[in-house]
């Protein structure tokens, strides 16, 4: 079985990907160029499955990740991995007065902003496809070049740390979903991911939607929306709770949205990560 990861060796998306099949057998992991292919992959069955980042506790949602998910309506989200996620500045050298330029993928340089502004402003920020390519990048260029990545990439690719832990926040972490083929039978600790269109645009739409979930007591996640992309102001909702959509509970609460909304897609239920969540 083959499972797809954002390359090359050495991302955050690698070490989510080794987590999610530490307890499994029988998977190979396989480096893609970006989420969209990675995604791809898993749609044209070149893939079993995939490993995506989706959200970030600094930087927010990948909003490529979700819009994928909504096109490619064969997959569905089948577990999901919490990661902790440490920047270190990175490079050939480890003076930083010779900085001239700093690679990373955007979302790693959007969780250092601040510490990029306080101690390289005027630099170059550079994006890359992902972190693990930035140091790929750093190693094979001068050495006024610095990339943002884990301390394993700088192992990897024999660079040294400039400055450790460069995240704005504490306690970032990065939630990353595995994309394949379900469903997936419940364990008891699951939690289920949908996306919705309300009917028309009228007061109480999103409320109405909510009420169910607050009748039956089931605890949301997560709700995002994401442009439809056909009018200014029209939405799609993604609704995380907890529970299988199998379970009596959430099943009446999904045949009650089914007659209040537009649309209603169940995106997959799939065994929660309880390890690095508090
Ligand atoms: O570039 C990587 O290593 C990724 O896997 C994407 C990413 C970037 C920044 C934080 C978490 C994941």
């Amino acid at each position: 079985m083959k499972l797809g990861y954002l390359g090359p060796q050495g991302t955050f998306s690698q070490q989510a990907a080794q987590r999610w099949i530490a307890d499994k057998a029988g998977w190979e992991l396989v480096s893609y160029e970006s989420i969209p292919e990675v995604i791809l992959g898993v749609a044209e069955k070149r893939l079993d499955a995939a490993v995506v980042p989706v959200e970030n506790s600094i930087e927010g949602t990948v909003n490529v990740t979700l819009d994928m998910l909504v096109e490619e309506k064969s997959l569905s989200i089948i577990g999901e991995v919490i990661l902790e996620v440490h920047h270190h500045l990175i490079g050939k050298q480890t003076d930083w007065k010779r900085v001239q330029a700093i690679y990373s993928h955007p979302q790693a340089l959007a969780q250092c902003r601040g510490f990029l502004r306080q101690n390289f402003q005027g630099v170059s920020l550079r994006t890359a496809a992902s972190t693990a390519e930035a140091a790929r990048i750093v190693a094979s260029g001068p050495d006024s070049w610095a990339a943002i990545s884990s301390r394993f990439a700088a192992e990897l690719y024999g660079l040294q740390v400039l400055a450790e832990n460069i995240e704005d926040y504490r306690g970032n972490k990065t939630r990353f979903i595995t994309v394949g083929r379900g469903p997936v039978k419940p364990t008891g600790k699951d939690k289920t991911s949908m996306v919705l269109a309300l009917p028309q645009d009228r007061p109480g739409g999103l409320y109405r939607v909510l009420e169910e979930f607050a009748a039956e007591e089931i605890n949301l996640t997560k709700i995002e929306s994401r442009p439809t992309k056909k009018e200014l102001g029209e939405y799609l909702f993604f609704l995380d709770c907890e529970g299988h959509a199998t379970d009596p509970k959430l099943s009446r609460v999904l045949d009650r949205l089914r007659r209040k909304t537009a649309l209603l897609r169940i995106l997959g239920s799939y065994p929660r990560d309880m390890g690095e969540q508090k």
